[in-house]
């Protein structure tokens, strides 16, 4: 039973991550990725909506309070052939643009459709908040009080610079999470249970690969749902006979979808450890260049040259599931041995690694770690106590990642490389990397969370 009376404000976070081996072998089933989540997080918060007194309205307001005209309305229904909910947004007034959010209203979509499958009492308005952490972000902000935890950004989501932590999966993960656990009985949907995770892991991947047009590997959603782990993607035939929102049988097809064990998507938590002692450091670097179309582009490299590629990819593959044993050894074995020495089996790892994938770089003709990259990481990692880094995801020119010794003296030191960074202007690809920062974030192994509403007061009644 749902009514409006019964239902209790809930929030859910999120993580993002950082991709630290794997990128573009993950697309393919016989590899796998290791992924970490990280500390900075999507909040969801969602409540009875405010209405006034003696008008329901079919309606749920979503906000992100932290920028500016960042307020999407939209109106709901049950369409007839068992098409699900359509979602439909509306405009503040006859004048206004609609100002669209596609993971927004299609995270909507399918998380009240399946939650229409479960019960057949209508579905109450709610009213929603999104919070994120500042290091999804390089804008300045401001805090709107000295305790607050999440700034003011000041800009429209188009204007906020992102900083590439998957600010979208983590959105669509907790988003769907704080929807289910609101209008579901915990009979129904609980976040915190194996079912619950694998349910919401199932929908936020169907959604999220709806929202974004394509179907990547889903590395980010699952590390929202799960945390950091090692990850083998789902077969993307999974979600080609899924019917689009609206068609016939879409609704069935969706609880089908996400309850059923067709999923062959594999997560193992228990592979992937950061051992004492060590932390993760993201560096953002600016830079005027994107590269588009380098995931197509890797794809088709590989498919005319099988033979090089294949041995390439193969030996990636045993160095990253070296690197994620050689973790999980150093975090489940005392070896005694101390500094350097300790972590020298991993550096020679991190080494191996990034001399493949330069390999790969040349004969695709990809920039995954061009040699301005390729200058960064040798220098950082010539500072005394960092193991080693590497360009995360698909690469480019915009971000690496590094491991290193938790210590005050080691990030002083590399923060004077880094902050101090600059190229020489003559690279052969006319590419000149700017200033490279250092981003306040770290791994963190836990995945969706439910959280205490009470952290959101501030930017709920302001908004
Ligand atoms: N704080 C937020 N509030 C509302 N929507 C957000 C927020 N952060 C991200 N989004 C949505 O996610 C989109 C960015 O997703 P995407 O381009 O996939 O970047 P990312 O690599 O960070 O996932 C934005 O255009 C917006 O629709
Ligand atoms: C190439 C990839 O394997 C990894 C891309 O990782 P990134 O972390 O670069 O991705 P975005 O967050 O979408 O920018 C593609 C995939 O796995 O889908």
């Amino acid at each position: 039973m749902s009514s409006s009376l019964a239902l209790q404000p809930q929030a859910v976070s999120a993580p993002g991550k950082v991709f630290v081996a794997g990128g573009y072998l993950v697309l393919d089933r016989k590899y796998t990725a290791l992924v970490f989540g990280l500390d900075a997080r999507i909040h969801v918060e969602i409540e009875p909506i405010q209405t006034k007194s003696g008008v329901t309205l079919s309606e749920i307001i979503v906000r992100s309070p932290q920028f500016r005209d960042a307020a999407w309305e939209y109106g709901y229904r049950l369409t007839e052939g068992d098409g699900g909910i359509a979602v439909t947004q509306l405009r503040a007034s006859h004048t206004s643009s609609l100002n669209k959010n596609p993971f927004i209203e299609t995270a909507l979509t399918y998380a009240l459709t399946y939650i229409s499958t479960l019960q057949s009492t209508p579905i109450p308005p709610s009213s929603i908040s999104i919070l994120a952490d500042q290091a999804y972000y390089s804008n300045p902000g401001s805090p709107l009080s000295p305790s607050s935890r999440f700034l003011n950004f000041d800009v429209t989501l188009p204007d906020a610079h992102k900083t590439g932590l998957g600010s979208s999966a983590a959105l669509v993960t907790a988003f769907t999470a704080a929807v289910l656990s609101y209008y579901l009985p915990k009979e129904a949907f609980d976040v915190d249970s194996e079912k619950g995770k694998s349910v919401l892991h199932n929908l936020s991947q169907a959604s999220h690969c709806a929202a974004q047009g394509k179907v990547g590997s889903g590395f980010d959603i699952a590390s929202a749902v799960y945390g950091s782990c090692l990850y083998r993607r789902f077969s993307p035939s999974l979600l080609s006979s899924l019917p689009a929102p609206g068609a016939a049988s879409f609704a069935a097809q969706l609880r089908s979808l996400v309850e059923g064990d067709s999923w062959d998507v594999e997560i193992a938590k228990a592979k992937v450890k950061m051992p004492r002692g060590l932390r993760l450091v993201m560096c953002d670097v600016d830079c005027g260049s994107q590269t588009p179309g380098m995931v197509r582009t890797v794809l088709k490299w590989r498919e005319q040259n099988p033979e090089l590629a294949d041995r390439i990819w193969g030996e990636l593959q045993s160095g990253n599931e070296a690197f994620a044993a050689e973790l999980t050894r150093l975090a489940t074995e005392d070896s005694g041995e101390a500094g350097a020495e300790k972590f020298a089996k991993l550096k020679g790892i991190f080494e191996a690694n990034r001399k493949l994938i330069r390999e790969m770089s040349k004969e695709s003709g990809v920039p995954i770690e061009p040699p301005q990259q390729t200058k960064l990481l040798d220098a950082c990692s010539a500072v005394a106590g960092v193991v080693g880094g590497v360009v995360p995801g698909a690469g480019g020119y915009d971000a690496i990642v590094l491991l290193l010794e938790d210590k005050e003296e080691v990030i002083g030191e590399l923060r004077k490389v880094v902050e101090g960074w600059k190229v020489d202007g003559h690279s052969e690809d006319g590419v000149t990397i700017g200033k490279v920062g250092i981003l306040g974030v770290r791994e963190d192994m836990v995945g969706v969370r439910r959280e205490d509403v009470v952290i959101y007061r501030e930017w709920i009644t302001s908004s």
